[in-house]
C-alpha cells in the first residue's frame, strides 16, 4: 500500500515535471525573443520617429509618434516582465516541484481538493487548475496553520472554513522523491528534524518548507502598524522576517517593490548573511543598513560618530581608566527616554531664549551677524514651531544676500578679482556678450519691425556700450562665484550651530538643569557633561551621543523623511534605544515596522525591551496597532545546548528546545595559556574530522580574537580567518570573532576561548556569555585557564 502510494506520488511529479517542462519550452523562445525585440525597439526608438517640428501640425504629429513608439515599448517589457517571472519561477520550481500538501474539503463544496504548495504557482494549461499553490497563497497558509481536522484560511474575499483530511510533505530532489511524511499533530516534526539535523551555512537558508505556526502569523500578519516579536535566541526571528519580506512582495506584487522595505541590521557581515534568502525565493533584496550607515551619512562634514563597536570595546575593557563609571553613567541614560525629554525641553528652551547661529561670512568678514539672524528670527510669532521660523529665517537670508551680491558686484574685492583675471575668461565673457549680441540684434530687427508696422520704439534697445557689459558680466560672474556655496550653507540650514547649542548642553551640570529642568540625573553627571564637552571639542561624539543629537538637530531644524518606504524591519531590536525609535518613525513616517529581537541578548547599552507594556515601542505607535508576537521554541541548538545556555541567563528560562539531541557542552579547565591552545587545536581537529566544518572561535573582546587567531594561525593548514569590526563576510569554515560581531549568526559548533571569571566578570552581563553560546547549533566546547565565570562554575559542579 505504501509502495503504491509512493509510486503515485512519483508518477504525479513527474507528470507536473512533463509540464512544466513543456511550458518552460513554450516560454524560452518568447522571453528570449521579446528581450531582443525589446531592445532592437530601444535602439530603433528614434529611427521609428521622423522629428519635425517645423509647424505645428508636424509637432502634434512628432509628439504623437514618440507616444504610440513609447507605449508600445513599454507593453512589450511589461509582457517580457510576466513571462520572465514565470520562466525563472519554473525554472526554481523545477528540481523541486512542492514539498507540502493539504488535502481539503471546504464547507459545503462535497468534493476535496488536494492543495500542492511549492516556493511558486504553477498553473495546468486550461489556466485554472494549479499544479502547485505557491506558499505565500491563503489558501496554502493551511499547510502551516493546521494539523487534520477543522481547519480554514483566509481570503480578500472572506474566510474559507472546512476539514483538513490529510497532510503531507516531500523531499524532493532533481525531480525524485526521496522521502514523503504524513505528517500527524504539527507539520513536519520529521521534515524539520532533517532540515535542523544538518550543517551551518555561510548563509542563511530559506524555511519556506517548515514553517511553523507562530512563525507564520508573523509572516502573515497585515494588521498591525508594529509587529513585535520577542524571541528565544534560534527562535526563527530573522528567518521569519525574511520570509515576511517575500510574502508582502507577493502580496502587494503591484503597488510594493523591494526597494521600498528597509532591514537595520547589526552589523555588515549580518547583512551579507541574510542577503541570499530573497533571491532564492525569487524575490529581489530589499534594502539592508546598518544604524552606523545611518549615523556617517547624516553625520558627514559635521561631527565624526564613535564607532559602536568602539563603545562596546570601551564597556568590555576599560574598567580600570579613570572616568569609567561616569562614561557608563552616560551611556546608560543618554539612551533613555528621560534624556529625550531633556532634549525635547531643551528645543523649547532656545526656541525661547535663542538659539546659536554661525555667523555668514566672506573673505573674513561677517555679512550677516549672529545677532542679526537672532534678532529677525524673533520677528516670527513664536507661536510658530521652532523649524518654520528657521524656514522663514532661511528665506530672509537667501534674500539678503541676493541683496548682498548685488551691492558687492561694484565692490573693490571684484575689481581687484577682474584685473586679475586670466585672458580666457575675458575671451568667455566676450564670446557670452557676442551671443547676447545676436540677441540684440535680434531684438533690434524686432523692434524695427514693429515700428514698421507704427508701433512705438523704446529708447534704450539700441543703447550698447560693449566694454561697460563686459565689466558688468565678469562683476556679475565673481560675485556670484563667491556668494554660492554662501547660497548652498544657507539653504542647508548651516547657519543653525546645533553643534554649539548641543554642546552649551554640557557646558556644567547646573546649566543643564537650568535648560531641560531635569529632575533626576545620574549620580556622575558633572564628569559626563565634562568628557561630553571634550569630545564635542574635538568634532567627535561618543556614540550614545550621535542618535541623541541627530534627533535634537530635527528637534530644532525640523524632521527629515522618506514616504517612499512602506516597512522597516529591525532585527536584533533590542540593542535600540528608544531615541532611535523615535527617530526611524519620524524618518519613515508611512511605513509599518516589524521589530524582532530578544531581551536576554541585550547587550549594548542601548536597550529596549520590546515587549513590556510600558516599552517605548508600545508607545510609538499606540497599543491599538501594536501586536506583539512571543516566540519560545528555538530551533537552531540542540537540547543540550539549550539547556545549559537556558541556566546561564534568566531571561531564558522559558525557552523550549526543538526535540534534537547531541553531545553535553563540554566544559575544559587547563593549567595554561599553552595547554588551552593545544587542547583547542586538537578539539578543532577532531570537530572536522566529525563533519562539523563551521566552527566559530568566540571571544569576548576584539584584543583577545587577535590572540585566539594567533594561535590557531600557528598550526599548519588550519587557515581561520578573523573577524572584525570592519569585516563584511563571514566566509566558511573556521572563524575568530568577539561575540558582538557573532550576533544574529550561527555555527555548526562554537567554542569560547575563555569562559573564566578573568575574563567573564561576575560584575559583566550574564547576556554576554549568553549570546556567544546560543550561537552554537551541534556543539559547544567552554574553555578556562584560571577559575570558570561565576554562572558556569555553578554548572560544572553539577
Ligand atoms: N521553521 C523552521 N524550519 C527550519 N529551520 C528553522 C525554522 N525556524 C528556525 N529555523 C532555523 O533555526 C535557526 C535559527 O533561526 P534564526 O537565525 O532565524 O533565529 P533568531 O531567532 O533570529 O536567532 P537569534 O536571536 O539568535 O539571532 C536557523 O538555522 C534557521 O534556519
Amino acid at each position: 500500500m505504501e509502495n503504491k502510494e509512493w509510486q503515485r506520488e512519483q508518477e504525479r511529479l513527474d507528470r507536473v515535471r512533463e509540464k512544466m517542462k513543456a511550458r518552460m519550452a513554450e516560454l524560452e523562445p518568447q522571453v528570449a525573443g521579446l528581450q531582443d525585440q525589446a531592445s532592437e525597439m530601444k535602439k530603433r526608438f528614434w529611427d521609428e520617429v521622423t522629428v519635425n517640428t517645423n509647424t505645428d501640425e508636424e509637432y502634434i504629429e512628432t509628439f504623437y509618434t514618440i507616444r504610440q513608439q513609447a507605449v508600445l515599448l513599454s507593453e512589450r517589457e511589461r509582457t517580457h516582465q510576466v513571462l520572465t517571472r514565470e520562466w525563472q519561477g519554473l525554472n526554481r520550481l523545477y528540481p523541486s516541484p512542492y514539498f507540502g500538501r493539504v488535502d481539503f474539503a471546504e464547507e459545503g463544496q462535497g468534493n476535496i481538493e488536494s492543495v500542492y504548495v511549492g516556493v511558486s504557482a504553477f498553473v495546468d494549461d486550461d489556466g485554472l487548475t494549479f499544479l502547485v499553490y505557491d506558499w505565500r497563497s491563503p489558501i496554502a497558509g493551511l499547510y502551516y496553520d493546521y494539523p487534520p481536522g477543522p481547519a480554514g484560511y483566509d481570503t480578500p474575499v472572506g474566510r474559507i472554513d472546512g476539514e483538513l483530511t490529510h497532510k503531507r510533505q516531500y523531499q524532493i530532489r532533481e525531480g525524485e522523491l526521496v522521502s514523503l511524511f504524513d505528517a500527524g499533530v504539527t507539520i513536519g516534526d520529521e521534515l524539520l528534524q532533517r532540515m535542523l539535523a544538518k550543517g551551518a551555512d555561510a548563509q542563511m537558508r530559506s524555511i519556506v518548507a517548515t514553517i511553523q505556526r507562530e512563525q507564520n502569523a508573523i509572516i502573515r500578519d497585515e494588521q498591525s502598524r508594529l509587529l513585535v516579536v520577542q524571541g528565544a535566541a534560534g527562535s526563527g526571528k530573522t528567518s521569519a522576517a525574511l520570509q515576511r519580506v517575500a510574502y508582502l512582495l507577493y502580496r502587494h506584487r503591484e503597488t510594493l517593490r523591494a526597494d521600498q522595505i528597509v532591514l537595520f541590521s547589526p552589523n555588515p557581515i549580518f547583512n551579507s548573511y541574510v542577503s541570499t534568502v530573497l533571491p532564492e525565493l525569487g524575490e529581489d533584496n530589499m534594502q539592508q543598513t546598518t544604524w552606523q550607515e545611518y549615523l556617517d551619512y547624516w553625520l558627514r562634514d559635521t561631527l565624526v560618530p564613535e564607532h559602536p563597536f568602539d563603545q562596546m570595546e570601551y564597556g568590555l575593557t576599560a574598567h580600570a581608566e579613570p572616568g569609567y563609571a561616569a562614561r557608563q553613567q552616560g551611556m546608560a541614560f543618554k539612551s533613555s527616554e528621560a534624556y529625550m525629554h531633556d532634549l525635547q525641553r531643551y528645543a523649547a528652551w532656545l526656541g525661547a531664549e535663542g538659539l546659536a547661529f554661525v555667523p555668514i561670512a566672506l573673505h573674513g568678514r561677517e555679512l550677516i551677524t549672529a545677532e542679526q539672524m537672532q534678532t529677525q528670527l524673533d520677528r516670527y510669532d513664536t507661536g510658530m514651531r521652532l523649524s518654520y521660523r528657521l524656514d522663514h529665517l532661511r528665506q530672509w537670508l537667501l534674500e539678503e544676500l541676493t541683496r548682498l551680491e548685488r551691492r558687492a558686484r561694484g565692490s573693490s574685492w571684484v575689481r581687484k578679482e577682474m584685473d586679475a583675471l586670466d585672458p580666457e575668461v575675458y575671451a568667455e565673457a566676450f564670446g557670452e556678450l557676442h551671443k547676447d549680441k545676436e540677441a540684440f540684434d535680434l531684438a533690434e530687427r524686432y523692434a524695427a519691425v514693429r515700428e514698421q508696422q507704427g508701433g512705438p520704439r523704446r529708447g534704450d534697445e539700441a543703447d550698447f556700450d560693449f566694454a561697460e557689459r563686459e565689466e558688468a558680466w565678469l562683476s556679475r560672474r565673481i560675485a556670484k562665484e563667491h556668494f554660492k556655496p554662501l547660497r548652498k550653507a544657507v539653504r542647508e540650514l548651516a547657519f543653525v550651530d546645533v553643534p554649539a547649542m548641543y554642546a552649551r548642553l554640557f557646558e556644567d551640570e547646573a546649566g543643564y538643569i537650568r535648560r531641560t529642568g531635569a529632575a533626576a540625573l545620574p549620580q556622575l553627571w558633572a564628569e559626563v557633561c565634562r568628557q561630553t564637552a571634550a569630545q564635542l571639542a574635538r568634532k567627535a561624539l561618543f556614540y550614545e551621543d550621535a542618535t541623541p543629537y541627530l534627533y535634537f538637530k530635527e528637534l530644532i531644524e525640523g524632521v527629515r523623511t522618506n514616504s517612499e518606504v512602506r516597512h522597516v524591519f529591525v532585527d536584533e531590536g533590542q540593542d535600540y534605544s528608544p531615541f532611535q525609535y523615535a527617530y526611524m518613525h519620524k524618518l519613515f513616517p508611512r511605513a509599518r515596522m516589524t521589530v524582532l529581537g530578544d531581551f536576554g541578548q541585550a547587550i549594548f547599552t542601548q536597550t529596549t525591551r520590546l515587549d513590556a507594556t510600558d516599552s517605548p515601542l508600545a508607545r510609538l505607535f499606540g497599543a491599538e496597532d501594536t501586536r506583539v508576537i512571543r516566540l519560545e521554541r528555538s530551533y537552531r541548538s540542540t537540547r543540550e545546548i539549550v539547556a545549559f545556555t537556558k541556566a546561564l541567563q534568566p531571561e531564558a528560562a522559558g525557552v523550549v528546545p526543538f526535540d534534537r539531541s547531541g553531545p553535553q557542552p563540554q566544559l575544559i579547565r587547563l593549567a595554561d595559556a599553552s595547554a588551552r591552545a593545544a587542547r583547542i587545536l586538537a578539539d578543532i581537529a577532531a570537530l572536522q574530522r566529525e563533519g562539523h566544518p563551521s566552527i566559530a572561535v568566540i571571544t569576548k573582546t576584539a584584543a583577545e580574537s587577535r590572540e585566539a587567531y594567533e594561535v590557531l594561525r600557528s598550526q599548519d593548514g588550519l587557515r581561520p580567518r578573523l573577524i572584525a569590526k570592519d569585516s563584511s563576510e563571514l566566509g566558511e569554515g573556521l572563524v575568530v570573532l568577539p561575540v558582538y560581531l557573532a550576533k544574529g549568526i550561527e555555527f555548526d559548533a562554537v567554542l569560547i576561548y575563555d569562559a573564566s571569571a578573568d575574563t567573564f566578570r561576575p560584575a559583566d552581563d550574564p547576556k554576554l556569555l549568553y549570546t556567544a553560546c546560543t550561537r552554537a547549533m551541534h556543539r559547544l566546547l567552554l574553555y578556562a585557564t584560571g577559575e570558570w565565570t561565576p554562572a558556569v562554575a555553578a554548572m560544572a559542579q553539577t
